[in-house]
């Protein structure tokens, strides 16, 4: 197998590393492609984060819960996660999606270890086949609410970001052509001299501040990107420049993307590698992204001619409204409950769950033999 092939940084590595684990690299896994979708790919910048010597990050959980205390005086804790279990892989882009209040950003939270007081976690999670933290700029995390000077301009934000960020060993002019490149990839060159505003001053919109919160997040090119809903806000031209931006990023260097999304477009669905979708903190699916929509056919869901796959996914899932009933090929139509536990049930078929424990058995294999001695 090919890891360099697949991830060119990697090269090195496949160089020195024995024969694969099983015969296949970490794009073999199940076929899924990491490559960039998109053909123009800007030339690549120098890497701060990792070198050829750096595997990149691979990120397994097994079977996590979350609890969280209940609101009353000895009340019972509440389950908000239960059960999952993913993997997610250097150049690919994974997306948790559900219907609000599913627990995307607990799980994102969790992974990032970044959960507030009161909430307790068990289950397994590994970066690199250990139970570690990762070193300061290894990772980043992108929140739902961004916080900026609201006095400063786009420029003198990501510039002020980078003059931080960045190695001190880095001439100050490499460092502003480098955050003028990642202000423009992220659209953001006609915003530059304006002021990034607030409650009380009108600056940028809603969306472009958005856009200078992944800048800010992107400047060191983290090998492990966390995003909390990147496209909210943001209309579909944008969500799908800066989504395949993202992607692209992740092919070209290896980073591994772990993002919450609301209600992507189809074309930005495309660019996701993976996807684990949620229910009320339980797993509908796991899997490949192009996988979904096969997973809800075989399991009496088929999505409807001309209807966007992420949206039949989050229409049939949602319980919230009772009185949504969901398309089902079978002869009786089903309630949105109804058809999560068939689909909760769908994918601890060994066809789908033991697959996602098989790839993270491979992955554990390909990361202690990366990590091994030469
Ligand atoms: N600290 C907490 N205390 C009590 N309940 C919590 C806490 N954190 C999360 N929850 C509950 O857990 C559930 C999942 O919340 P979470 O924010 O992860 O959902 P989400 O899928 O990201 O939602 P949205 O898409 O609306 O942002 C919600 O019902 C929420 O009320």
């Amino acid at each position: 197998w090919s890891l360099g092939r697949i991830f060119p940084w990697a090269s090195a590595w496949q160089r020195r590393a024995p024969a694969g684990v099983d015969g296949r690299g970490p794009a073999g896994f199940d076929g899924v492609e990491v490559a960039p979708r998109t053909a123009a790919v800007a030339p690549a910048p120098a890497r701060w984060a990792g070198t050829d010597e750096d595997p990149g990050v691979f990120l397994t959980w097994e079977d996590v819960c979350v609890m969280v205390a209940g609101a009353a005086y000895g009340a019972q804790p509440v389950s908000i996660l239960s059960g999952i279990t993913g993997h997610a892989g250097p150049g690919e882009v994974l997306a948790i999606m559900g219907p609000s209040g599913c627990g995307k950003t607990t799980l994102l939270d969790t992974l990032a270890g970044r959960l507030g007081p009161g909430i307790t976690e068990t289950g397994s999670i590994l970066i690199n086949g250990r139970r570690e933290k990762l070193a300061f700029g290894t990772s980043a995390y992108v929140t739902q609410d961004s916080v900026l000077m609201s006095t400063m301009s786009v420029r003198e934000a990501i510039y002020y970001s980078a003059q931080l960020q960045l190695p001190g060993t880095m001439p100050a002019a490499e460092k502003r052509a480098h955050a003028d490149a990642v202000i423009r990839e992220m659209g953001l060159g006609d915003a530059m001299d304006t002021r990034i505003g607030g409650r009380m001053t009108k600056g940028i919109s809603g969306g472009q501040r958005k856009r200078v919160t992944i800048c800010v997040e992107m400047l060191t090119r983290p090998r492990l990107l966390f995003l909390d809903e990147p496209t909210s806000g943001l209309d579909s031209a944008a969500s799908y420049h800066v989504m395949s931006h993202i992607a692209r990023v992740a092919a070209r260097e290896g980073m591994t993307v772990v993002a919450a999304v609301h209600q992507p477009c189809g074309d930005v669905f495309d660019l996701f590698h993976r996807l684990c979708l949620l229910a009320y903190g339980r797993t509908i699916f796991f899997g490949p992204a192009s996988g979904a929509t096969q997973f809800f056919t075989e399991s009496g869901f088929p999505c409807p001619p001309l209807r966007n796959p992420s949206d039949h996914f989050l229409r049939t899932i949602n319980k919230d409204f009772d009185e949504e009933i969901v398309e089902s090929s079978k002869a009786r139509r089903k309630t949105a409950a109804e058809a999560i536990e068939i689909l909760t049930d769908a994918y601890q078929s060994p066809a789908y769950s033991e697959k996602t424990m098989d790839r993270i058995a491979e992955m554990k294999g390909i990361v202690s033999c990366l990590q091994a001695p030469f």
